[in-house]
């Protein structure tokens, strides 16, 4: 039975999946999982890009040793960031971290130099600090030397598929990542380019997912003793390749994706790019076959994993499963916090942010992890239920219940508080959902499954679906009003 590749990168760790189709059910193994640890030096944080490759190569040994040869591969991986490539085709540094701080006060200096409403009208995207956009004009006060030499621009996924293929293309959904590619011009807009004082020839052409880029260059083969496998652009962005293997049925669908960040929206055939969009701050990121995922960034259990990293600093280690089980034993509805207040944005001492969020807001500060992180899950929940709403609003559906994928779901409480707080049904798998898109859209692509419609009812059959029924509907209702009045949610 012939097998696949996926690569899924995430912002703290990535692996490599192989899959197989068992007559019509998708079988995987991963054969390689491993870190992905930036690097801060002095203030700047980078990605430790060549350590990424070098665990991809890992990941091909692997599948050599398992007596594998892949048919394909593909690499996804999340948004926003980039390498820039000089004149000999060589990388010109290692990419930026969008949590670094060089783009601080950079956005709100763009907005009003452009205006919200053409930067949103040309692009469609939601305002977050960290956009590429932003990250380009931050080099450009900067007076960057690295604008000066760079020839072209890759994101993440672009530049390792260029280290494994030495084919240069860009990837749609992830394009679309960036604020300055045109949904409605389908292509880069030069426009908002050229006012950030960049130049358009830097972004190359773009290739929509489900495109075969090469295939694994001589050198490479060489050097792992490999064949030519194959190379496709899958939705190279993490959260497009993980709305792509949503096991809905239904054509209207809510979704989110959740792990360091929690995605949540709907999918459109068209970008909705109007003024309420703009001021509810949606985004149109590009997805499969031609559609757009109409969502909002919510900061997600970045806000637990780094409350985990203070704890462990001051010598307190406690993994997960223990830190939910405190939380579940904590006293319910103690304090809440708007998990997308910029305090919570950058690495640091989140249970000393959350203590002072409280003191703001006039609230008692829970004073132990179980409490901290209870605050922590049940905020989230009830953000999502003032995205679904906004989702339901903007989009004009009703949905019945809530897709939710990716590795946050192995939070059982949070799925199940998900519920409570949105009051309808959670649908909550399948985990790996990021790689199971990237297989699936490869999988469209050399014919084996029609569409993504099908391709969403062989993973609906291949992997387990936990529902969480809705309970204590009085008590989230009362929370929640307390929710949205102390976060000033209109
Ligand atoms: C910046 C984040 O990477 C991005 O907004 C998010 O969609 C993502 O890619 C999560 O992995």
């Amino acid at each position: 039975m012939p097998s696949i590749l996926a690569y899924d990168l995430g912002a703290s760790s990535g692996r490599a999946l192989l899959g197989r189709l068992n007559d019509r059910i998708i079988e995987v193994e991963e054969i390689h999982r491993f870190g992905n640890d930036p690097v801060a030096v002095g203030d700047r944080l980078q990605w430790d890009i060549l350590r990424l490759f070098h665990d991809l190569k890992q990941g091909l040994l692997k599948a050599k040793h398992a007596g594998e040869e892949p048919v394909s591969l593909g690499i996804d991986s999340w948004a926003v960031d980039f390498g820039l490539i000089g004149r000999n085709g060589e990388l010109l540094g290692n990419p930026y971290h969008y949590r670094d701080r060089r783009t601080d006060g950079v956005m709100e200096r763009t907005m009003a130099r452009l205006t919200p409403e053409r930067i949103f009208g040309r692009s469609g995207i939601q305002f977050l600090p960290f956009n590429t956009i932003y990250q380009l004009a931050a080099l450009k006060e900067a007076d960057s030397p690295l604008l000066e030499q760079a020839k072209h621009l890759l994101m993440i996924p672009d530049l390792l598929r260029y280290f494994l293929t030495g084919e240069m293309r860009s990837e749609f959904s992830n394009a679309t990542t960036t604020q300055l590619y045109n949904p409605l011009l389908g292509d880069w807009d030069a426009e908002l380019i050229a006012a950030i004082g960049v130049s358009p020839a830097l972004f190359g052409p773009v290739v929509r997912p489900g495109t075969r880029v090469g295939e694994i260059r001589d050198s490479l083969r060489e050097e792992l003793g490999v064949g030519a496998v194959p190379v496709y652009a899958v939705a190279e962005h993490d959260t497009g390749s993980a709305v792509a293997a949503v096991p809905a049925l239904e054509r209207d669908f809510a979704y989110l994706s959740c792990g360091t960040w929690s995605l949540m929206g709907t999918e459109v055939d068209r970008p909705v790019m109007g003024e309420l969009a703009r001021e509810l701050n949606f985004t149109n990121e590009g997805g499969v076959n031609g559609t757009f995922r109409l969502l909002k960034n919510i900061m997600g259990l970045w806000i637990l994993q780094e409350s985990r990293r203070t704890w462990e600093k001051a010598g307190l280690t406690l993994g997960f499963p223990e830190l939910v089980r405190l939380a579940e034993q904590a006293p319910a509805f103690g304090a809440f916090i708007d998990p997308d207040d910029p305090a919570f944005l950058h690495p640091g001492d989140m249970p000393a942010r959350i203590a002072r969020y409280c003191a703001d807001t006039g609230q008692k500060a829970p004073g132990t992890p179980g409490g901290i992180v209870r605050c922590i899950l049940e905020s989230l929940a009830l953000k999502y239920r003032y995205v679904l709403e906004l989702t339901e609003r903007l989009s004009n559906k009703r949905f019945g219940g809530l897709h939710m994928v990716g590795g946050g779901i192995q939070n059982a409480l949070l799925c199940q508080w998900s519920a409570n707080a949105i009051g309808k049904p959670v649908w909550a798998g399948p985990i790996e959902g990021s790689a199971l898109g990237n297989l699936a859209v490869q999988w469209i692509a050399q014919g084996e499954f029609a569409d993504i419609w099908e391709a969403r009812k062989v993973i609906r059959d291949s992997f387990p679906v936990t529902v969480y029924e809705p309970r204590d509907g009085a008590a989230w209702d009362d929370a929640y009003g307390r929710f949205r009045a102390l976060a000033g949610l209109a």
